[in-house]
């Protein structure tokens, strides 16, 4: 393929989409890293281990005084985020779930919450089995139409949880359209949006009207399977100050080591990002099957891309799933995902074991349900190996039933245009 062949697929991929966003990858470089901020003028932020800082005198200090409270490596971090997210403000947790507790801990007993019904098993699981005991109550409702979260907003809903695109299942949810209507009703309610799979390159949530943007940074925000980080961001000073207050209150900060990893990692996300994409489309038109063209238009004027994320549902029973991740060479069976080396793993055993046996039939976590995190790998190794493991599978002809992904949305409307 030429230079010119190169670049008008790399257009055909993109088109429909939003624009990028200006100067992401400046921003992702630049941002937060001054070397003026250091004696030393180090180019690279420094590794600040030390928990604690000198005083001048009682109260008097430099900007830090403890290492939960404020690090100048995290600190370095978080104004990176902020810029990539378009926000003012952010700040990074240990986890993407410690990101979800330390954002409901933001409501009291008798608050409500309304979560959007498919989401990932361990936000479920939090909502369900610890923030219920805590006195809250959660309820859940498909998102993705608009009217049916209309119909859970109460007097007492004070927190609005969407997932986009879905973890497993990739559904997607219109964040504008839901943020509208929540703050519409109360304009108090903090509508949150996970943003996990599409990372700060590919969504802005914030510009669209949510609230707080949050991340298991763990995923493609560090994007080399090394870290386990939650991020949160936004614009309110009120919500920025509050949630300042509970990162330090609650104390479950990330290490100064991982906060240098995850801002190392956000250097090369415009290009990891543009890579998944490369790849997932690749691997989506080798496995595609039955048109699935749902929510693609809404899909396309809230994203400027799609990660690598494929989930389909191969024929047959649960040992063909299992047939397929075993014979797999080059793919992972592994849960996570984002990391620069491609995963494929079984939702109903693994990532999703956690929501009730009940509730996943009804999302579509079924047996033979796969998903793939498609990694940064030659084109023709990740199809090559898709293909063995499917041949070793089940028949080669009619593997699938149905691929649901953002990817293959993308490609039934281009078929039909
Ligand atoms: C969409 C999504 N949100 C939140 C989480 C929780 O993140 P973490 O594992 O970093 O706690 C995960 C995965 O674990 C996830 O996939
Ligand atoms: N066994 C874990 C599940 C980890 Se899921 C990790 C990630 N979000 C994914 O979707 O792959 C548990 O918390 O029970």
């Amino acid at each position: 393929m030429d230079q010119t062949q190169k670049l008008e697929e790399q257009d055909d991929l993109y088109a429909g989409f939003i624009p990028a966003y200006k100067s992401f990858a400046t921003d992702a470089i630049h941002i937060g890293q001054e070397p003026e901020q250091w004696k030393s003028m180090a180019v690279v932020p420094p590794i600040s281990l030390s928990t604690t800082f000198k005083q001048l005198e009682p109260g008097n200090h430099a900007g830090y005084e403890y290492s939960r409270s404020g690090n100048p490596t995290r600190n370095c971090l978080e104004k990176a985020v902020a810029a990539l997210d378009g926000a003012k403000y952010c700040i990074a947790v240990a986890s993407g779930l410690a990101a979800t507790v330390t954002i409901t801990h933001l409501l009291k007993a008798g608050d409500g919450i309304v979560c959007m019904d498919d989401v990932y098993g361990g936000t479920n699981r939090y909502f369900q089995r610890i923030a219920t005991l805590n006195g809250l109550e959660v309820s859940f409702a498909d998102c993705t139409k608009p009217e049916l979260l209309k119909a859970a907003l109460k007097a007492n809903t004070k927190l609005v949880w969407i997932e986009t695109p879905t973890n497993p299942t990739m559904k997607v949810v219109d964040i504008k359209a839901c943020s509208q209507l929540a703050h519409e009703y109360n304009k108090d309610i903090i509508v949150v949006v996970d943003n996990t799979f599409m990372s700060a390159y590919f969504q802005r949530p914030l510009a669209l009207g949510a609230d707080v943007c949050m991340y298991s940074a763990t995923k493609y925000m560090n994007g080399h399977s090394d870290v386990v980080m939650g991020l949160a961001s936004m614009n309110r000073d009120d919500l920025n100050e509050r949630l300042k207050f509970l990162q330090n209150a609650l104390g479950s900060v990330p290490s100064p080591f991982d906060c240098f990893l995850c801002n190392r990692g956000l250097k090369t996300l415009h290009l990891r990002m543009e890579r998944h994409f490369k790849n997932g489309m690749a691997a989506a038109k080798f496995l595609e099957a039955n048109p699935n063209v749902e929510r693609h238009e809404v899909m396309k004027r809230q994203c400027t891309g799609c990660p690598g994320m494929i989930t389909f549902y191969i024929k047959g029973k649960l040992e063909h799933a299992k047939a397929f991740l075993s014979n797999l060479k080059i793919f992972a069976i592994a849960e996570s995902l984002g990391g620069y080396e491609s995963l494929a793993e079984h939702p109903a055993i693994m990532t999703h074991a956690s929501v009730p046996e009940k509730e996943r039939i009804v999302l579509g976590i079924s047996d033979t349900l796969i998903r793939l995190s498609v990694g940064l790998e030659d084109e023709e190794d990740i199809i090559e190996d898709l293909r063995q493991a499917l041949a070793a599978a089940v028949t080669p002809k009619d593997e699938m039933i149905g691929l649901r992904g953002v990817l293959q949305a993308e490609f039934e409307v281009r078929r039909s245009q």
